[in-house]
């Protein structure tokens, strides 16, 4: 059982370079299979979930060559199964994105139900009603989620609340239909816009993304391509609360500073410092942290995966600040944890009061989910002693080389693992 063990109360300060975005390439990696042909993606993040990613495309036939650390050649022509394994789809979210590519490229795609997770429940009715208005049928067998259709045929759709995750499926789906699909009431993530763009460089014809209509003329075929992956937004947003809850300074590169306006923002107001240059930015504090009001909401409005962060760097700010979780019914979880370190905040449904306190205090941690998890270490990394994080592999989920990365900052974590009989051992 792997841990960090954190040794926290010291500011943050160099400099830091950002990975390829994990929502981003969760999708993109799927969408390679529309080429049957071979793409380079490059800025691919070392993640746990790409590594899964990597191994349903090889599952389902695919040829996957690691060129270098972060750069991979995908062969998609001979792809011989449009069944994604229950074991590997159920290990991330994300997965459901192949049902988007294989129906696209083959008429038919299956993928084990998402169900509930640790977020709440995570519906894909909009991502079925898709679908269906490109004349897809599904049907549930064993934890199995099929979908089927072919050919498909262009159509308009009209989401009935923003999804990230329906819109890129129904971009991957309507790529290669008949004629004209008009997606409406979509997402506006960087990480559609990068969907997007990945599939125009591939020969689709989609329009729109970043705005509330996408249009797609569908293709008769697609190609191979290569493409590297936009800078991950959180990441960068996590590092950004490193900076500040040390009262460090810190030069983030490889960033878009466009993407962080929302967070960057927040942060100027809770009294951070933010200067931006063309593809990094610095952020320092020296003063004190200032109470926030924060809403999370679909992009460009606060992202909800930044939620648990910033609730963290609240947590020493001078007042009461309060935080409400707009897309997640279950994002509040790791309250209790950061409780046990001296905070003091009340969770009523998807609102959290937070009641600055002096400082935070060391404790034993356990991540409930990704960003819950990063948000702890960042915790962990301002209160002065010895903290530990446990339950890391969510938080590898997403972030490469964090460990690294902090002591590349001069935070002073490691990475553990406790043998079953004893004392932690450094790995
Ligand atoms: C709009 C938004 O902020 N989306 C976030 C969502 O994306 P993700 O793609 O996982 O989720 P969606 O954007 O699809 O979900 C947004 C909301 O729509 C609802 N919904 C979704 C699909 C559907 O078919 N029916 C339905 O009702 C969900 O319950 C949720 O309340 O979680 C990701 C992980 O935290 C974040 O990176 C995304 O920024
Ligand atoms: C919750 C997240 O990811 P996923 O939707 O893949 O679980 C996240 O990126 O914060």
């Amino acid at each position: 059982m792997e841990k960090f063990v954190i040794n926290g109360g010291k500011p943050l300060q160099g400099e830091v370079t950002i990975s390829g975005a994990k929502n981003a390439v969760v999708a993109i990696l799927p969408a390679t299979i529309l080429a049957a042909d071979k793409c380079v993606i490059e800025n691919v993040p070392a993640i746990s979930d790409v590594a899964v990613s990597l191994e349903i495309l090889t599952a389902l036939g695919a040829k996957v060559r690691m060129l270098n650390k972060n750069t991979y050649e995908i062969d998609t022509t001979h792809i011989s199964s449009t069944e994604v394994p229950d074991d590997l789809s159920r290990q991330m979210r994300a997965s459901y994105y192949f049902l988007g590519a294989l129906l696209g490229r083959f008429g038919s795609g299956q993928v084990a139900m998402p169900g509930g997770c640790n977020l709440g429940p995570r519906p894909i009715d909009q991502h079925l009603k898709a679908f269906s208005a490109l004349g897809a049928g599904d049907s549930v067998e064993y934890g199995m989620i099929k979908v089927s259709g072919s050919p498909l045929k262009g159509a308009h759709v009209f989401f009935d609340n923003v999804s990230v995750g329906a819109t890129m499926n129904a971009m991957l789906s309507a790529v290669l239909a008949e004629g004209q699909t008009v997606l409406e009431n979509v997402a506006k993530e960087p990480h559609i816009v990068d969907l997007a763009n990945f599939l125009n460089m591939m020969g689709a014809d989609v329009r729109g993304a970043g705005t509330d209509v996408i249009r797609i003329r569908g293709k008769k075929s697609m190609h191979g391509c290569t493409y590297s992956i936009i800078p991950d937004q959180i990441e960068a947003g996590s590092y950004m609360v490193a900076a500040a809850i040390t009262g460090g300074n810190v030069l983030i590169k490889n960033v878009i500073p466009k993407h962080l306006e929302p967070i960057t923002a927040k942060m100027e107001l809770a009294g951070v410092t933010v200067e931006e240059y063309d593809d990094s930015i610095r952020v320092c504090r020296t003063g004190d942290l200032m109470p926030l009001k924060i809403k999370t909401m679909p992009h460009p409005g606060f992202p909800t995966d930044m939620q648990p962060l910033m609730t963290v760097l609240l947590t020493t700010a001078k007042g009461t600040s309060i935080v409400t979780e707009g897309i997640w019914e279950n994002r509040f979880r790791y309250v209790d944890e950061l409780v046990r370190m001296g905070a003091n905040i009340q969770v009523d449904g998807q609102v959290a009061v937070i009641e600055g306190v002096p400082e935070l205090q060391p404790a034993p941690l356990r991540a409930s989910d990704l960003r819950a998890g990063a948000a702890l270490v960042m915790a962990a990394l301002s209160a002065k002693g010895t903290s530990e994080v446990s339950e890391i592999a969510h938080i590898e989920r997403g972030y490469e080389d964090l460990v690294e990365k902090l002591q590349g900052l001069g935070a002073d974590i490691r990475r553990v693992e406790k043998p079953a009989t004893g004392l932690p051992q450094a790995l």
